[in-house]
Parts: C-alpha cells; structure tokens; sequence
C-alpha cells in the first residue's frame, strides 16, 4: 500500500514500532521527533530495508509556529498525507496532587493535548484532499478511568479521548476517519522519562507480569488503518491479559 503516514513521536516506542510497520507493508512515511539522530537512523534503516522512501521532519509538538513551520517545509511530492498517527506524548511525574510539579503539567499539556492539536491543525490540510484519511490518536487506558497520582496525564488523555470524538464528528465531511487507540502498560521509554532516567522504579512497574510490547500496539494500529473505507474503528483499548484496567493488575508474586 502506498499511503503517505505521517507518525509523531517515531524516535521511540509505538512510534517507531509504527514506523517499521508501516514501512513494511510499502507506505511512505514522516516521522517526527526531537532527537534527530534516531529519526536519520531509522530513515537509513527503513529505506535501507523497505526500499520506501521516509520525510524526517524535527520539531517540538509544543512549539506551535515550529509545528507549523515544520509542515510548510514538506516538497510538493509529500504534501499529501493519508494517515496521521498522534503518537508524541509522556507522563512525567507520579505524584499526589498537591505534591505535583506545575512545570510537569504544563509539558503534559502542552505535549499530549495542545501538542496533538498543533499537529492535526497543521497536517490536516494536507489530508482533506485525499477524501479517505485516518487520524489515529493515542489515547490511554489512563484516559478511561483515573488512578492515583494520575491527576494531569489522566486529565491529559481524557483529552485526547474527547477530542477525538468531537474531531470525528467534524471531520466526517471530509470523509476522514478518526480512531482512539487507548494502551494499557507497554513497556517502552515511557517509564523512564516518566521516572526521569529513575531506571530501577521505571522496571518495577512492570515487573511480575509481561506487559504490552511497542510492537504489539503497533499490530493493532496498523489493523485499523488496514481496514475497508467503510469500516472505522472508533475507540480502542487494549492491555496485556495481566491487567483488567487502568488500575487491576494480576502479578505474580
Ligand atoms: N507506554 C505506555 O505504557 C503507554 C503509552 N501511551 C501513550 O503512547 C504514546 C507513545 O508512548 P510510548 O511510545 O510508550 O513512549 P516513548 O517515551 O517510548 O516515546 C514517546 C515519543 O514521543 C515523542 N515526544 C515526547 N515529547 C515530545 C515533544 N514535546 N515533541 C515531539 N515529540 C515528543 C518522543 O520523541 P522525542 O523525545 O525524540 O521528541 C518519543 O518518540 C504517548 O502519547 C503515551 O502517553 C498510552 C498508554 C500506555
Ligand atoms: N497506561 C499507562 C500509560 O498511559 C499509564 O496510565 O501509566
């Protein structure tokens, strides 16, 4: 399939797990990120492999115009985007509401909510003409239910689940499908940055069970962006079989 897939936050984890995915079943792709050595690394190692050709596009979801500015700077040739993976996000902290970080909300806000709109914003132009988009945002088990210590990651994934029902609604004129993939505990980054390089309590959350694999949520992105016109998954959770929500988990002692 020769679709154009535009995935953020591709220098780690689901991201990058999508883009090898995708790359495999012959899409192109922009993959974006900060750290623009892993994005030259995988565009080496994905065209090397795939034979598809891969846009590295380096910006900061929070920084509006670099967001902007970023997208402007795509060539005629990449100026038409069929799938769009809002994928960029973290946690930071996990602390008791009046011990949290302000700083720390703030980035968890300005990444996982403004940072997804920034982006849907500034693509979207480029998807419309296209007349059967996918945007596939990534949600949270976290934005299903709140746990303790959740308090703005949850706040910031309840988000992301609510915008993606209301931008379905608007974006059904356009013939764009929208879908909401919401992971239990998967074991990438995310818990070291979370942790801040805390390496031993970024290991302890997942220890006693196996936990979900960057590649498994990517499997799952990439069957409901495999799907007929006609079918749109809208909202989807998915956990490792040890853990029953956001909260249950069965470990082995
Ligand atoms: N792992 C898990 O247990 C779960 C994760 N999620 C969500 O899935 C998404 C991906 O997480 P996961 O792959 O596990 O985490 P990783 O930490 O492995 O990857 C996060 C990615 O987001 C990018 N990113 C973070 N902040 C920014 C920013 N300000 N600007 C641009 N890119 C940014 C990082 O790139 P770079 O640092 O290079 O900019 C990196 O590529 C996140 O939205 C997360 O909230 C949801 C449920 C479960
Ligand atoms: N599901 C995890 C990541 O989003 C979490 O809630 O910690």
């Amino acid at each position: 399939m020769n679709r154009t897939i535009f995935i953020t936050g591709a220098t780690s984890g689901f991201g990058q797990a999508c883009a090898r995915k995708f790359a495999a079943g012959g899409d192109h792709l922009i993959i974006t990120g900060r750290r623009k050595d892993r994005l030259e690394a995988l565009k080496q190692e994905l065209e090397d492999r795939s034979g598809i050709q891969v846009m590295p596009l380096v910006f900061d979801v929070q920084d509006r115009s670099a967001v902007f500015a970023a997208v402007a700077t795509l060539p005629e040739a990449w100026r038409r985007v069929d799938i769009l993976i809002n994928n960029a996000g973290l946690a930071l902290g996990r602390d008791f509401f009046e011990e949290a970080s302000l700083e720390d909300w703030d980035t968890m806000i300005d990444t996982n909510v403004k940072g997804l709109l920034y982006v849907s914003k500034a693509v979207l132009p480029l998807m419309i003409p296209v007349g059967n988009a996918h945007i596939i945002n990534l949600g949270s088990v976290a934005g299903k239910e709140v746990y303790e210590k959740g308090n703005a990651y949850c706040g910031s994934k309840f988000a992301v689940d609510a915008i993606s029902r209301s931008m379905r609604i608007d974006l059904l004129r356009h013939g764009i499908k929208v879908t909401a993939i919401h992971p239990g505990a998967a074991e990438t980054e995310f818990s070291n940055v979370r942790f801040k390089g805390d390496e031993s309590q970024a290991k302890k959350i997942y220890e006693g069970y196996t936990p979900l694999s960057a590649e498994d949520v990517a499997d799952v992105i990439h069957y409901c962006a495999s799907l007929p016109p006609h079918v749109c998954i809208n909202d989807l959770v998915l956990t490792c079989t040890a853990q029953a929500d956001a909260i249950y988990f069965y470990k082995k002692s």
